[in-house]
């Protein structure tokens, strides 16, 4: 008690607030200096993110460790083999341009739905249903490959879509033993997902699997199924808490089917609900100002033909734009470590006389606080893709901060940082490039006093409070 009480003193870390969650004391974290030193100069101290990444564990005792996906795994051979697969899959930069069937035929299908919509020369709509709906069955398609039919593809959105909901519910009964008792229908309706994601995946694993000619049919269009990969991949068996990276045993295992649900629910996760939330965010700024879409319109209608990847990596304005919008709005709010010991909390500004209780404690890295530090940018608030062109103040600014210095980190940074970033920023890019080549973004012809609301709900993702609608127009050159 004496060692929560000792963190848990408002500011008892230099640059840092502690507060509590009713599991562990939490820092949290808003400077982006002692960020650059907590995940890149000290990242061997803060390499895991902690074991109850949920408010509620969704599987718990021995089978915990078993059902890791890249997420949760700890930091060393299993999460290097499964980190390599996943890059082997989609993710590697040589591999986007392979991607570019499916992104064409899912924009394509989702202008065609738009100019249905517009015939009657405008219509007002709902932007983030539209583009879940064209997003999702996409990545499910880089997951599975094809053949999955339409049914069991919405299911599983929707499926994971109430989870995501779920997860947010679910600091209500996380915690006490009287929480839980308080809310018993809701958390045993949060653990039974588990067993929902089971039903609907496991059978598109195992027709993989005892599918003879899997390795003959595998590649769709250049592109193998991360499933396919994930059932050939082969882990070590025996470092299954082995966070030091270490292992001279070279005996090695399948995947689980429980890692299997695992690795395909984050897949499914965190890809559509990242990438919409930033198309949304987007698509808000352009709303908000018509000048941005032209300077975008004038490099899309440079293009002849089709939006391919190779196409959108030179068009400077509408990156300028997408990263703008990444550090005003990163799609996971938070970044989470696992802070082991001292070594952990000193690294993050702790004292060298702070206590850290037997758990532990978890950094929280505000990642909307750290992109909008006043240090880095001027008028940080404000939306200004120039920022980004050459001869700005964010010109060399990558994805994924480099060894100097952080400004922003959507993606995470140091060893543990997100590795879709490039297949991600390719998709949103891509997709607002498309929409607004083909239309006209204006705000919606509602009654009442802001047209669009750009306030933010920290959840899962982080999203519009109020979803965005726009009025949408076919332009003329386009009809
Ligand atoms: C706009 C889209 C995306 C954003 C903003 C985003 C953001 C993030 C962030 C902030 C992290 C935590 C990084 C850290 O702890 O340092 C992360 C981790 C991760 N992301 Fe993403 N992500 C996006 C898209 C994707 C996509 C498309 C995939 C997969 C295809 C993906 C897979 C992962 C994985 C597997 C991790 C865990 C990495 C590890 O622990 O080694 N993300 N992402």
């Amino acid at each position: 008690i004496s060692a929560v009480a000792a963190l848990s003193r408002r500011r008892a870390c230099v640059g840092s607030a502690v507060h509590h969650d009713g599991q562990q004391p939490i820092i949290e974290i808003r400077d982006p200096t002692i960020a650059r030193r907590a995940l890149m100069d000290h990242a061997e101290a803060l390499c895991n993110r902690p074991l109850n990444l949920f408010p509620v564990a969704l599987v718990s005792g021995r089978r915990r460790r078993h059902s890791d996906n890249i997420t949760s795994v700890p930091y060393g051979p299993r999460w290097r083999a499964l980190r390599c697969t996943l890059n082997a899959a989609v993710l590697h930069p040589s591999r986007l341009g392979h991607m570019d069937p499916l992104r064409l035929e899912a924009m394509d299908n989702l202008v065609a739905d738009l100019r249905v919509r517009c015939r009657g020369g405008e219509s007002e709509i709902a932007v983030r249903d539209i583009l879940n709906a064209a997003v999702f069955p996409m990545v499910a398609r880089t997951c599975f490959g094809g053949g999955v039919d339409d049914g069991h593809v919405r299911a599983m959105r929707d499926l994971l879509r109430a989870f995501v909901l779920a997860v947010d519910g679910a600091k209500d009964f996380a915690g006490s033993k009287t929480a839980k008792l308080l809310h018993w229908r809701r958390w045993r309706r949060f653990l039974a997902f588990r067993g929902r994601q089971a039903q609907l995946f496991l059978p598109l694993i195992y027709a993989r699997r005892w599918n003879a000619d899997r390795h003959l049919l595998r590649h769709t269009g250049g592109l193998t199924p991360y499933l396919d990969l994930l059932l050939d991949v082969r882990v070590p068996v025996d470092d299954d808490d082995d966070t030091a990276g270490g292992n001279n045993n070279k005996a090695l295992r399948p995947l689980t089917d429980d890692e299997l649900v695992s690795l395909l629910s984050e897949f499914l996760g965190a890809g559509p609900g990242t990438m919409v939330s930033s198309m949304e965010w987007t698509l808000a700024h352009l709303v908000l100002q018509p000048e941005a879409q032209k300077n975008i319109r004038r490099e899309v209608d440079a293009v002849e033909g089709a939006l391919s990847e190779a196409h959108v990596r030179q068009m400077p304005y509408t990156r300028a734009v997408v990263l703008e919008s990444l550090r005003l709005h990163p799609p996971i709010p938070i970044l989470l470590r696992d802070v082991p010991d001292q070594a952990g909390a000193a690294v993050i500004g702790c004292p060298a006389t702070t206590v850290l209780p037997p758990e532990g404690a978890r950094a929280h890295f505000n990642l909307g606080e750290i992109g909008r530090d006043k240090n880095s940018w001027t008028d940080p608030n404000a939306f200004r893709p120039e920022r980004f062109l050459a001869g700005g103040e964010g010109e060399g600014v990558g994805l994924v901060p480099g060894p100097k210095e952080i400004k922003m980190m959507p993606f995470g940074a140091g060893r543990r940082a997100c590795p879709g970033g490039g297949l991600a920023t390719m998709h949103v890019k891509s997709f607002v490039a498309a929409l607004v080549r083909e239309f006209e973004w204006a705000p919606p012809s509602s009654e009442g006093d802001v047209d669009v609301d750009l306030t933010e709900l920290d959840g899962f993702f982080k999203v519009m409070k109020i979803p965005l609608r726009a009025r949408v127009t076919l332009r003329p050159q386009r009809a």
